[in-house]
């Protein structure tokens, strides 16, 4: 048996700061990693889809470029050279955790964790040896897989999810997807771009169903100009093997129909990593689809364990699970009181152009009995975005009816993440809408039409 003072499970977003920071402050630390260094957002989220993502853009701007009056004659993709760029890239990021643990001298255990007592957790290697460690602070950061839906048939098809689709080096011909939100719409565009046929199939009403209807629409519009056949409220019924390629029996609207395609890729939300973890030897509880579940800081029901990033359930983001670090840390070390309570959730969707998101949505506000009033412009209206020649999407902003503070954003535009930032700290200083009209931003950048989002809300855009 090994004793340290901080045991962290998992190597995620939250786990490798938290780990070095304990490490720095004394505190004899073990990391217990099962797969790769640095979790999913290195390497099987942001930063591959990001590197591939980029790559499609700009093909997609080679194809496009005579709107631009440049002509080019040949063109083709090469996706081999594109994914080895994603792995190179993915190996550097990887290689910067590993490195970033061995400089603050955390113990890295390869292997899988699971409890055989509250405070005793046994590591079983690649090769099944096995070693006992204990300690009184627990952190549990084994984040999230793919969720696989019971569909009838779906067992019998070679489908792929998100990480496995990232190293095909043929473009899938016909590509479609179940689920229509952020995995699937970002790698829906990504490989629609590279060339695929891409059919969404999403089950929900809307695409990004926690969306407006407005900015849902949007999108769904924006994804069909570019080819992209968008199934909403489908049911998928039967998958099966339909020769060399795979058909989907769904029923919508009533009908139904049977969409057929070279590739599945199965993009239906994720599941929590946490049935390997032998919880029951413990008294941490989880909720019914197996998250954690935690206190306002972070605690699990057992005293000195906590659990950070998307294993403990809410929105699963980078950024989150970096900030649970901060609050957990803070909380330890500082002795702070802070707490997940009225944190901001910012998100951007990497889908082009890109939906900033940040606070509440229209929906949400009318839910809450929020008195409030709706900025609106449409990106045709933006300078910069007719410079640029990149138009699709609008500017859309909650503003408190009676203080003029900044309640949420949606913003669908190039940059639209960046924009979106603007206006969270805009909220986070309390800087209200009135101010934002008559800020003085440089001339001409996106943002500085905030000035004319504003403006809208006393004589709407025409
Ligand atoms: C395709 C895709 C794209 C994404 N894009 C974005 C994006 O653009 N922006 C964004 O903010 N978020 C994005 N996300 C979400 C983001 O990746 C996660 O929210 C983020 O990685 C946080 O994860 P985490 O810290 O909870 O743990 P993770 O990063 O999931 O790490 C958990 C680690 O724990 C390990 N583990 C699990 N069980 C055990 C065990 N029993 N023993 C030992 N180790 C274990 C796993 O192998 C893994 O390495 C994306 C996700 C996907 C799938
Ligand atoms: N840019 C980003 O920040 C980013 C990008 C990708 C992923 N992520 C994170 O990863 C997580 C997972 O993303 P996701 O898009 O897989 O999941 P999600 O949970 O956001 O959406 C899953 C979608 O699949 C649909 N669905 C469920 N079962 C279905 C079925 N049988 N047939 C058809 N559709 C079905 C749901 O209605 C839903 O719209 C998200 O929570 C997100 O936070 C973030």
């Amino acid at each position: 048996m090994q004793n340290f003072d901080a045991i962290v499970i998992g190597s995620g977003q939250g786990g490798n700061p938290l780990a070095k920071k304990m490490e720095e402050k004394g505190w004899k630390t073990a990391l217990i990693e099962q797969r790769f260094l640095g979790g999913t957002c290195i390497n099987d989220g942001c930063t591959p889809t990001k590197a591939m993502i980029a790559c499609a853009k700009v093909a997609h701007t080679v194809f496009h470029s005579k709107h631009w009056g440049v002509h080019s004659h040949s063109m083709f993709v090469d996706l081999p050279f594109i994914v080895a760029r994603k792995n190179n890239i993915v190996s550097e990021f990887r290689g910067g955790t590993q490195k970033g643990l061995a400089s603050d001298k955390v113990t890295v255990f390869m292997g899988t964790a699971s409890f055989t007592g509250n405070k005793t957790i046994k590591v079983t290697g690649f090769k099944g040896e096995e070693e006992i460690l204990t300690a009184p602070h627990i952190f549990i950061n084994t984040g999230t897989s793919p969720h696989i839906p019971s569909i009838p048939g779906l067992e019998e098809v070679p489908y792929l999810t998100s990480t496995t689709i990232l190293d095909e080096i043929t473009v899938p011909k016909e590509l479609l997807i179940l689920g229509g939100s952020y995995i699937a719409l970002e790698l829906g565009q990504m490989y629609q771009r590279l060339g695929s046929h891409v059919t969404v199939i999403e089950t929900g009403s809307q695409l990004v169903s926690k969306e407006d209807t407005d900015v849902a629409a949007v999108i769904k519009k924006m994804l069909e100009s570019e080819d992209m056949q968008i199934h909403t409220g489908a049911q998928a019924t039967r998958v099966y093997r339909n020769g060399k390629k795979i058909s989907i029996d769904i029923t919508a609207g009533g009908g139904k129909d049977t969409l057929t395609g070279t590739h599945l890729l199965v993009a239906t939300g994720r599941t929590p990593n946490t049935a390997a973890l032998d919880l029951k030897n413990t008294r941490i509880l989880t909720d019914e689809k197996g998250y954690i579940q935690v206190n306002d800081q972070l605690e699990t029901t057992e005293p000195g364990i906590y659990a950070l990033g998307d294993v403990k359930g809410g929105p699963q983001f980078t950024h989150i699970s970096y900030n649970d670090h901060l609050i957990i840390y803070k909380n330890l070390f500082e002795k702070a009181n802070v707490s997940t309570r009225n944190r901001q959730v910012p998100y951007c969707m990497f889908t082009d152009p890109q939906l900033g998101r940040i606070g509440i949505t229209e929906k949400e506000a009318l839910q809450e009995g929020i008195p409030f009033k709706v900025a609106c412009l449409s990106m045709d209206k933006v300078a910069r975005a007719i410079e640029t020649g990149q138009t699709r999407g609008f500017m859309k902003a909650l503003v408190h009816e009676h203080t003029n503070a900044i309640l949420g954003a949606a913003i669908i535009g190039p940059e639209g993440g960046e924009i979106m930032s603007v206006l969270q700290m805009a909220m986070l200083g309390g800087i209200t809408a009135t101010q934002i009209r008559e800020m003085v931003f440089a001339h001409p950048l996106y943002a500085e039409s905030l000035n004319n989002l504003f403006m809208t809300l006393e004589k709407p855009a025409s």
